[in-house]
């Protein structure tokens, strides 16, 4: 999988609402309704990412997810990122 170039990156961004671009990773922050539910959804999170074998940086702060996507095979963004964002986006 190869790194996307800043033109790429950005036409994926505009298709992946609610995620935002720091440096060679993109993140969304996500808040749920408490604990319980901020660990339900990391849980499906984690159901994605093991059937994608694709797997984001995963922060949670009692209600408060934060998760961030890289290749690090990589180096960097690539499709792989942003087709594991759309897909948690469609949770
Ligand atoms: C062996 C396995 O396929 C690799 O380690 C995968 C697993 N999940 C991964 N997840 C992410 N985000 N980047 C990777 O390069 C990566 N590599």
């Amino acid at each position: 999988m190869s790194l996307l170039d800043e033109q790429s990156l950005s036409g994926e961004l505009a298709q992946t609402p609610g995620w935002e671009r720091q440096g060679d990773a993109i993140v969304k922050v996500v808040r749920l309704a408490d604990f319980a539910e901020a660990m339900a959804f990391v849980n499906r999170v984690a159901e994605l990412a093991e059937a994608a074998d694709h797997h984001p940086d995963i922060t949670i702060r009692w209600n408060t997810v934060t998760l961030t996507l890289s290749t690090h095979s990589a180096g960097g963004l690539t499709g792989k990122d942003f087709d594991l964002a759309r897909r948690i986006n469609a949770l």
